[in-house]
C-alpha cells in the first residue's frame, strides 16, 4: 500500500519538476522579450530628447532617467571627475549618491568591484561636516584611507590598534566645525565599545556635523548571512542616537530576507533598496573536468598561465592550506611566478604577497579563501578554481574578482569528482551547507542552461542568454552536447547501492565509481554488472544520480574526521518502471568534455533479471 502511494507521489514530483522546468524556460524567454522591448523603449526615449541633455549619463534601466539638476549635481560632477578622476558613474552609483544626499536611508547592493564605495566617498565630499563609515576590517579600511589620501581627500580610522596620539587627534577632529575629515573609519567594536566616541559622536550630531552613516558590508549584521560579525548586532545604536542622519548600507551579498533582518537590527524602518544586476557580462564561465585519477589539473592551469594569460595577472584558488603551498610550488617548477597565500601565513609575509601581486610583480597568487574581502585589483584576467567552491555564492564572489576594470576576464573552475566529498565533509555541520554544495555541483554539471542563468537563480535574477552573448562555455559550445538516455546506467548503479546495503557493507563515492568499473574483488564483480563507460562518464552519472535523488550522501563520524557514503535515494523506486527514462546531456568534445566512447555495458544479465524481479513488488 505505502509502496503504491510512494511511487505516485513520486511520480506526481517527478511531473512537477518537469513543469518547473517548463516554467523556467517560459520565464527566460519572457525575460529576453521584455528585456528586447525595454531597450525599444529606451531609445525611442533617447531619441525624443533634446540634444542639450546628451552630457547626461545615462542609466540602464529606462524609467531610471538620471536627475542631475539638484542643488549639489553640479560639484558631484566635477568631483567625480576631478577628485575621483573618474569619467562616468556606473549603473545606479548616481542614483544611489543622490538618495543618500536627499537625505533617505538606503540599502545598496551591488556586486563586488562595482564602486559601492563612491556612493559613500563622493557623498562625503560633496557635503559638510564627516560621514562615519563603519568597515569590518582592518585591512578594508587601509586600502581605502590609502586610496583616498592619494586623490587628497582627507580620511582617518580608528580601531583597536591606533595609537593613543591618534584617537586623540581623531576624537578632536570629529567635532572641530573646521571639519578637517571628510570621511572617518571605526569598525564596529569601537561603536560597540568606546563611550568616548559614542559621546564625540552625539556633540558632532548636535553640532550638524555628521553629514552621513555608511555601513559596508552590511550583510554582516545578519546571523543568516554568509559574514555574520556579533559587533554588527550592537550598531542599532547609531540609527537610535543620531536619528536624522541618513544611513546607507551596501553589502554585495545580501538576499531580501538578509536585508529585512538588517533592516531591524540597524532600526532602519523601511529604507529604500537599490540592487543592481549582478549580471557581470564581461566574465567569461567555464568548467573544466578533473580527472580523478589522474590530475592533470595543474599542468593544465600552468599552460593557460603561460600561454593565454601570459604577462597577465590572476588568481588561482585552491581548497587547503597545503594544496596553496602544493600548487604554488608546481607552478613555480614551471617558471611561473606564482606564490600561496593563506590564513595561517605570516602576516608580515601575508601583505607582501599581496603588495606585490598588486603591483604586478608577482603574475599569480594560489589562494585559499583568506585571500578575500578587499582585493581591487582591475586588471585581474582570470581567477581560476583549482577545486570547486563551497556554494555559488561563494563562487560568484570569488570569481568575481576577475575584470574589475570591466574588460573581459576568465573563470574557470576544474571540477572534480573526488572533490566533491572532501567539500562536503567539510560543509557538513554548516546550516544548508550540503544543500548549496550540491548547487554548485550542479551549475558544473549542468549543461542544458547557460552557466549565467545557473547562477542567476541564486540572486532572485534573470538572466536571458542574450545576457550572455556566448560569454559562458555552455552558450559557446551548445552544439558539442549529447543527449544520452541513462537509465540503464542508473539501474546498474543503484543495483550497487542495493547490493552493498544489503551487505551492511559502506560504499564512499570513489569505491561505488570503482566497483561500477570492475575495480572492486572479484566476488563482488560476479554479483554486479560492470560498466565500460570511461571513468569520467561513469563519475558524471553518479553525480547526476546524487543531484537527483536517485543517490544520497550518508556521513559517518568519528572524533577525527567524517566519512561520506553512498545511498540509496527517494527516487529509486521510479527505476522499476520500465517505460521511466533518464536523459542526460553532455558535451562530447573539448577541455569540458566527458568522451563518450561507448554507450554499452557489459552485463551478466541473469543477476540483472534477478536484480530487478527482486525489486518487483
Ligand atoms: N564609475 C566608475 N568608473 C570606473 N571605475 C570605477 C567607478 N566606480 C568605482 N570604480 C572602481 C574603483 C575601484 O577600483 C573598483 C571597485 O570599487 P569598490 O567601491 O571597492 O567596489 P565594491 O565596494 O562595490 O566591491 P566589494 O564588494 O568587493 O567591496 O571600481
Ligand atoms: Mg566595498
Ligand atoms: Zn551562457
Amino acid at each position: 500500500m505505502r509502496s503504491a502511494e510512494l511511487d505516485s507521489v513520486e511520480a506526481e514530483l517527478e511531473l512537477v519538476e518537469l513543469q518547473i522546468a517548463e516554467l523556467l524556460q517560459k520565464q527566460t524567454e519572457l525575460t529576453s522579450r521584455k528585456n528586447a522591448l525595454l531597450r525599444q523603449v529606451e531609445e525611442a526615449c533617447n531619441a525624443a530628447k533634446p540634444s542639450s541633455s546628451s552630457s547626461v549619463p545615462s542609466s540602464k534601466s529606462p524609467g531610471a532617467n538620471l536627475v542631475m539638476n539638484f542643488p549639489w549635481s553640479r560639484e558631484v560632477e566635477q568631483h567625480l571627475k576631478d577628485s575621483f578622476h573618474l569619467s562616468k558613474f556606473r549603473p545606479l552609483q548616481l542614483r544611489a549618491i543622490n538618495l543618500t544626499m536627499t537625505g533617505k536611508d538606503l540599502f545598496l547592493v551591488m556586486p563586488t568591484g562595482r564602486g559601492k564605495s563612491l556612493c559613500y566617498q563622493l557623498p562625503a565630499v560633496c557635503s559638510k561636516g564627516f560621514t562615519l563609515v563603519v568597515t569590518p576590517l582592518v585591512s578594508l579600511m587601509e586600502d581605502q584611507i590609502m586610496y583616498l589620501k592619494s586623490i587628497e581627500v582627507s580620511a582617518v580610522m580608528l580601531n583597536a590598534s591606533s595609537s593613543k596620539d591618534h584617537a586623540k587627534t581623531v576624537m578632536a577632529g570629529i567635532t572641530d566645525p573646521k571639519g578637517p575629515f571628510k570621511l572617518v573609519y571605526v569598525t564596529p567594536e569601537k561603536i560597540a565599545k568606546s563611550k568616548l566616541l559614542m559621546s564625540r559622536l552625539e556633540k558632532a550630531y548636535n553640532a550638524n556635523l555628521l553629514s552621513r552613516i555608511a555601513v559596508d558590508e552590511v550583510h554582516c549584521c545578519s546571523q543568516w548571512g554568509h559574514d555574520f560579525r556579533p559587533d554588527y548586532k550592537l550598531l542599532g545604536i547609531l540609527k537610535r542616537q543620531f536619528s536624522k542622519v541618513p544611513l546607507l548600507g551596501l553589502t554585495a551579498t545580501a538576499t531580501s530576507s538578509v536585508l529585512k533582518d538588517c533592516e531591524e537590527i540597524l532600526c532602519v524602518p523601511k529604507p529604500i533598496t537599490l540592487t543592481a544586476s549582478f549580471n557581470r557580462t564581461n566574465l567569461y564561465y567555464e568548467v573544466r573536468i578533473k580527472d580523478s585519477d589522474n590530475d592533470a589539473s595543474i599542468s593544465d592551469i600552468a599552460s593557460l598561465v603561460k600561454s593565454r594569460y601570459k604577462d597577465q595577472s590572476g588568481i588561482v584558488y585552491v581548497f587547503s592550506q597545503k594544496d596553496a603551498e602544493s600548487v604554488a610550488a608546481e607552478l613555480q617548477k614551471r617558471d611561473i611566478l606564482a606564490y600561496p597565500y593563506h590564513a595561517n601565513m605570516d602576516p608580515d609575509d601575508k601583505s607582501q604577497v599581496h603588495r606585490r601581486w598588486t603591483s604586478n610583480k608577482i603574475q599569480v597568487v594560489v589562494a585559499t579563501v583568506a585571500f578575500g574581502m578587499g582585493i581591487d585589483k582591475p586588471n585581474v584576467r582570470f581567477v581560476i578554481h583549482h577545486t570547486i567552491s563551497k556554494s555559488i555564492e561563494n563562487y560568484y564572489q570569488e570569481s568575481g574578482r576577475a575584470g574589475r576594470d570591466d574588460r573581459p576576464a576568465d573563470c574557470i573552475v576544474y571540477f572534480g569528482f573526488a572533490d566533491i566529498f572532501r567539500i562536503s565533509t567539510m560543509v557538513v555541520m554548516e546550516n544548508v551547507g550540503q544543500q548549496k554544495l550540491l548547487q554548485m555541483v550542479d551549475y558544473c554539471q549542468n549543461v542544458d542552461r547557460c552557466r549565467r542563468s545557473l547562477m542567476a537563480v541564486h540572486f532572485d535574477e534573470v538572466w536571458d542568454n542574450e545576457g550572455c552573448s556566448q560569454m559562458c562555455d555552455t552558450c559557446r559550445h551548445s552544439k558539442d552536447y549529447t543527449t544520452m538516455d541513462i537509465t540503464q546506467h542508473a539501474r546498474e548503479v543503484v543495483q550497487i547501492v542495493e547490493l552493498a546495503t544489503s551487505m551492511d557493507e559502506k560504499l564512499t563515492p570513489l569505491k561505488l565509481v570503482e566497483a561500477w568499473m570492475g575495480k572492486g574483488p572479484a566476488k563482488r564483480r560476479k554479483m554486479i554488472q560492470t560498466t565500460t563507460l570511461p571513468r569520467r562518464q561513469a563519475e558524471a552519472v553518479v553525480v547526476r544520480l546524487l543531484l537527483q535523488g536517485y543517490l544520497r550522501e550518508d556521513f559517518s563520524f568519528t572524533p577525527y574526521t567524517t566519512y561520506f557514503y553512498m545511498k540509496l535515494g527517494r527516487k529509486v523506486p521510479l527505476l522499476k518502471s520500465q517505460t521511466h527514462t533518464l536523459n542526460m546531456k553532455m558535451r562530447t568534445t573539448g577541455t569540458g568534455a566527458a568522451v563518450v566512447i561507448s554507450l554499452t555495458s557489459s552485463s551478466s544479465s541473469d543477476v540483472w533479471l534477478m536484480f530487478l524481479s527482486s525489486m518487483s513488488l
